[in-house]
């Protein structure tokens, strides 16, 4: 379900509101939930530019909701599992106490989030899906490396890969940073950019201890919002 776009006065806007692009239903596609029936909170927003972004359409605009309305419209398609994504939700900051009522409503929350904002007081029932941003990006500055320490078993490091020079950046990353100890760790690439068996080949070749994916819901339905 797309989400109404009317510009809300401010008086209207009520304190536990977020600006929301769009509620959907529909298949995972990423992170080791891949292939789950998943609802999907996508928020409005983001202080990245990522030079490969598939959702620059959640920049600006969107509808401001408050909490309980976000958690009716979730409810409405019977399904326990549930992704915040964006956009960056961490850039609200609402995006906090929207995460503890969906878990307190009992359902299986991951958050996806680049990591450029700080991960700490984040419900810890919560799976956090950490995007670090290599070269290709162009945003690579944004990497806040201390939320690493905050990573356990339970949330997952992913890297999105353009280029040869970027896998090597993300193994080095890997390794000074000591990412395999941390939480399971995804290497992706970019679509259209960098050939996926040709990154599935390397992670062959390497021996890496990752995770290989693919964007399943791009595969099934190409690049189409709400999907
Ligand atoms: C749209 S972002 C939203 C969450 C957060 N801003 C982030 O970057 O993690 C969700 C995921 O889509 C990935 N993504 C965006 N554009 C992509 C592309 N062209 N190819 C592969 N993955 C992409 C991001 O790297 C991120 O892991
Ligand atoms: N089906 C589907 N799965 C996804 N997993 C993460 C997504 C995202 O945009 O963050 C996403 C998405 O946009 N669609
Ligand atoms: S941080 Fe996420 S939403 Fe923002 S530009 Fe990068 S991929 Fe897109
Ligand atoms: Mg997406």
């Amino acid at each position: 379900m797309s989400v109404a776009t009317t510009q809300p006065t401010a008086s209207s806007v009520r304190s536990d509101a977020l600006r929301v692009t769009e509620i959907f239903h529909s298949i995972q596609g990423e992170s080791s939930r891949v292939g789950l029936p998943t609802v999907f909170i996508r928020l409005t927003g983001c202080p990245l530019r990522c030079t490969w972004c598939d959702t620059e359409y959640a920049f600006h605009g969107g509808g401001t909701i408050p909490i309980d309305a976000i958690l009716a419209q979730v409810a409405e398609f019977h399904c326990t599992t549930v992704c915040v994504t964006g956009g960056e939700p961490l850039a609200q900051k609402n995006c906090l106490p929207l995460l503890v009522a969906l878990c307190e409503a009992g359902y299986s929350v991951s958050l996806e989030t680049s990591g450029a904002l700080d991960i700490g007081g984040i419900d810890p029932r919560v799976s956090r899906i950490m995007d670090i941003k290599a070269p290709g990006s162009g945003e690579t500055t944004k990497n806040r490396w201390e939320n690493l320490d905050l990573l356990t078993a339970h949330d997952e490091l992913k890297l999105v890969l353009a280029s040869r020079e970027d896998y090597e950046w993300a193994i080095t990353a890997c390794h000074q940073h000591r990412l395999f100890e941390r939480c399971p760790v995804l290497f992706s690439p970019v679509q259209g950019q960098l050939e996926a068996g040709q990154l599935a080949q390397w992670i062959i070749d390497d021996k890496l201890p990752v995770r290989f994916q693919l964007q399943l819901h791009k595969v099934l339905w190409g690049n189409t919002p709400g999907r």
